[in-house]
């Protein structure tokens, strides 16, 4: 946490005192909350919390407090993190009736008018129209049927890697915004420089840092009402260009996916299915419309990060990619598909998942969890437990060899919030990996004296994990490889 916001937290957990002592000490249960580090009184753990990279301290209380399931309390508010895939699956899958909400966000979502997002919303009969949507166009047979579409941004991307190679990081954006686009509106993006790609790609970072910037303004809906000089809502300055952006992203692919309907030229995706269904186009059904594939375009960085990771990967771990072009050439494939899910493992894109939300009291192991705590479900801890994953901090796609008994999908979630585009998520990485793989060769830079420059591991520390940018040479392993990429397009 920056050390701004930290100063905000403190003055109004102050002004909070009285309202929050009373609070906690009326909660207070027989049963003691999970272990955490020790909490003052009112602050709680406010002064404990990271300032970036959350994962890796919980990671370390979990050891330091030898417990899966910690408990921390900012300023009133339980925060429940579970460390391990057994307490994920014990509270969020089996127990998902009461820890299938998200921690309350109105007032943020209506301020930077992202009120229409499926993953921020209650639990309850909108988000379950949603998640039906997502379902009907993202299960797997469904997403089979995108995979041409993956197919042709993956020969772009081949084209631009070629032709640009060092460009390679905003490349594999440009290749998941082509999808994403393609399969949502049936628009086919630009090769470069795509308006509706800048305007996703905009409006995920300004979630990433209203995220960030609004932390406070979900601990204390009621700071709407304050005026921005006030500290920890500054950024309502900026609000409302968020706003616009969010309507933007919301509106203006959908736009043109109709006119492309109106004028007979779409082609199957995911608003024509769904306008298709509709019984007439009303203003609610395309607000619905709306909402899904806008949210879908927030769905296509996450790909992004997973792929830049696997050219992180390639850059340090020669030996993984010399198996994986072994393999491609022979045309048995298993080390590539076990290669795709360690760059998910390795590093997880959304290490913190999105927040839970319990809406009952509940007893875990003899521990108290409060009704309204925030339950993170620690990705980062649980693909990196060295029971399950011995020497985690190596990249080893041997590891997944044989059968996925080792929590394939702790990267997507968990219970009735998992990520409903996996599987096009897994297929989107897939082809791209392969086919970079298949035409490229991936190496480290060399310095003046011959020597490989090696990136250190570097990631964001928000919601989703980018690598930082860093450098490596991107050229084609042959020219025949060449020559099929040039004229794969043509
Ligand atoms: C490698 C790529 C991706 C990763 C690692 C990923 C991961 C996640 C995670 C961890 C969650 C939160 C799950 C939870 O709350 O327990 C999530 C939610 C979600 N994801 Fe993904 N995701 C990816 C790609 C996508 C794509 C491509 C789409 C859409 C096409 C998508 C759509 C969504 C939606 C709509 C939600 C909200 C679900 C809800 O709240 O009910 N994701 N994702």
């Amino acid at each position: 946490m920056s050390d701004v916001v930290l100063v905000d937290l403190l003055v109004v957990a102050l002004a909070f005192l009285a309202f929050s002592t009373l609070y906690s000490r009326g909660k207070q249960k027989q049963l003691p909350f999970p272990p955490g580090p020790k909490r003052l009184p009112v602050v709680g753990n406010l002064f404990d919390m990271p300032a970036g990279s959350d994962w890796i301290t919980y990671t370390r209380w979990g050891k330091l407090y030898g417990s899966d399931v910690l408990h921390v309390d900012v300023v009133g508010m339980h925060v429940v993190v579970l460390n391990s895939v057994k307490a994920a699956n014990e509270l969020l899958e089996k127990r998902s009736s009461v820890y299938s909400d998200r921690p309350a966000m109105k007032a943020f979502t209506t301020l930077i008018s992202i009120d229409w997002s499926a993953a921020l919303e209650p639990y309850g009969t909108r988000w379950r129209g949603w998640r039906k949507s997502f379902h009907e166009n993202l299960h797997p047979a469904a997403a089979s049927e995108y995979h041409p579409l993956e197919v042709k941004a993956a020969r772009v991307l081949l084209r631009n890697l070629l032709e640009a190679p060092e460009g390679f990081y905003e490349h594999l954006r440009h290749m998941t915004g082509r999808i994403i686009l393609s399969v949502a509106y049936g628009i086919d993006a630009k090769e470069s420089d795509d308006y509706f790609i800048s305007l996703a790609k905009q409006a995920l970072d300004i979630v990433a840092t209203a995220t960030e910037k609004g932390r406070l303004l979900n601990l204390i809906p009621a700071l709407i009402h304050f005026p921005s000089w006030f500290p920890g809502v500054g950024f309502k300055k900026e609000a409302a260009s968020w706003a616009r952006s969010m309507k933007a992203i919301v509106d203006e692919p959908y736009a043109a996916a109709r006119k492309l309907m109106n004028n007979g030229d779409a082609t199957p995706c995911v608003a024509s299915t769904m306008i298709s269904k509709l019984d007439g186009v009303t203003p609610e059904g395309e607000s619905h419309v709306k909402a899904v594939t806008a949210e879908m375009c927030l769905g296509k960085d996450q790909t992004a990060s997973a792929l830049q990771s696997f050219v992180l990967a390639m850059v340090l771990y020669p030996e993984a990619q010399q198996k994986a072009q072994e393999e491609i050439d022979a045309a048995s494939l298993p080390y590539l598909s076990a290669l795709c899910q360690e760059v998910l493992r390795w590093h997880p894109v959304a290490p913190l998942g999105i927040p839970h939300r319990l809406t009952s009291d509940d007893v875990y192991d003899g521990h108290f969890l409060p009704a309204g705590s925030t339950v993170i479900a620690n990705a980062w801890a649980m693909l990196h437990d060295e029971t399950l994953f011995p020497e985690p901090e190596k990249f080893k796609p041997e590891r997944f060899l044989g059968p996925m008994t080792k929590c394939p999908d702790a990267a997507f979630g968990f219970g009735r919030r998992t990520c409903p585009g996996r599987f096009m998520a897994r297929s989107s990485l897939w082809i791209g990996v392969a086919s970079i793989l298949a035409a490229f060769k991936i190496s480290p830079k060399l310095d003046e004296h011959g020597q490989p420059i090696l990136p250190e591991e570097k990631f964001d520390t928000g919601l989703i994990a980018f690598p930082a940018p860093f450098p490596c040479d991107i050229h084609p392993r042959t020219r025949n490889a060449e020559k099929l990429v040039r004229d794969s397009l043509i």
